[in-house]
């Protein structure tokens, strides 16, 4: 019996594949299936412990990491009495577990990209009575970063800010780089500067657990240029439209939970 397999070797199922595999203490033994079997042999590759599979195998814990729509499927195939994780957006509990079949444990994590790399965030929640797997999914996921146990009436608006977030700032990688670039910055260097500024500031922001303000304000001369960028973001409406942003994505989280059922 395997200790996780992993359904789906794609970005996510790969990211966390890769993430757990090479965590110290992780699984010891980690399937990976895909319907493409070279996307499921290209992870199991990098893992001290893979294996590619072609059916669901007998393992302790399935990982789901399908689009929403494809989940009814793969939880429906899962055996009697299977423990499983959905990271689905969207896709609720209470319809992962009508399809599931009896006897079957399902919970939801809502993981992010970064697990790949050990500096994930995860979303986790789980019904009452599912204590013991929710408790697994815990220290699974906390291989790979930081995880908070959540009411799933939290799930959509935490998935659409931890779970999606990533792209918003890898968007604000490129934005910077394009910036760089226009005002006759070599494109490399350019890169270069808007990526290593960005993880500079995630750092020091994660370092000094302070009001970000804070350490906005410290960057922020009076009358000087930061201050001149920064006005022109809240002139342009940049609040307005992270919240109107992060709004879309969870309000989508109902839409891909209506055609999972589908
Ligand atoms: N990408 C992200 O940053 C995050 C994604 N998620 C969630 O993770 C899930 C996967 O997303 P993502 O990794 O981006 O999607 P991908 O399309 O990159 O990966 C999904 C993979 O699963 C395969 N697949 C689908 N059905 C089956 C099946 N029955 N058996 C085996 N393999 C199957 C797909 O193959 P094929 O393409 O041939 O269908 C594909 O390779 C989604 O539900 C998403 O909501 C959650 C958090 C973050
Ligand atoms: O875009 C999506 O739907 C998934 C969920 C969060 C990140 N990617």
């Amino acid at each position: 019996m395997y200790d996780l397999l992993v359904v789906g070797g794609g970005a996510m199922g790969g990211a966390l594949a890769v993430g757990m595999g090479g965590a110290e203490g992780g699984p010891r033994s980690i399937a990976i299936l895909d319907h493409t079997p070279a996307k499921a042999q290209a992870i199991a590759s990098m893992l001290p412990a893979g294996a590619a599979v072609n059916t669901l195998e007998p393992a302790e814990v399935y990982l789901l990491a399908v689009k929403p729509h494809h989940m009814r499927g793969v939880l429906s195939s899962l055996p009697v009495g299977a423990k499983a994780i959905s990271v689905a957006a969207g896709v609720r509990l209470e319809q992962l577990k009508s399809w599931a079949p009896s006897g079957c444990e399902v919970v939801r994590a809502m993981p992010n990209t970064a697990c790949e790399i050990a500096a994930g965030v995860t979303a986790i929640c789980g019904d009452e009575n599912d204590g013991a797997l929710i408790a697994r999914a815990k220290e699974l996921f906390q291989l790979v970063g930081e995880v908070f146990v959540i009411a799933e009436n939290q799930f959509d608006v935490v998935s659409a800010l931890s779970g999606s977030g990533p792209a918003y700032v890898f968007l604000l990688i490129e934005a910077m780089q394009e910036a760089g670039i226009t005002l006759g910055i070599p494109a490399s260097v350019s890169l270069d500067l808007a990526r290593a500024t960005i993880r500079g500031a995630g750092m020091l922001a994660d370092s000094k657990r302070v009001d970000p303000r804070s350490l906005r304000l410290a960057v922020t001369s009076p009358g000087g240029m930061t201050a001149a960028a920064i006005a022109v973001f809240e002139e342009l409406g940049l609040r307005h439209q992270t919240l109107a942003a992060v709004k879309a994505a969870a309000q989508r989280a109902q839409v891909l939970s209506a055609h999972a059922d589908e």
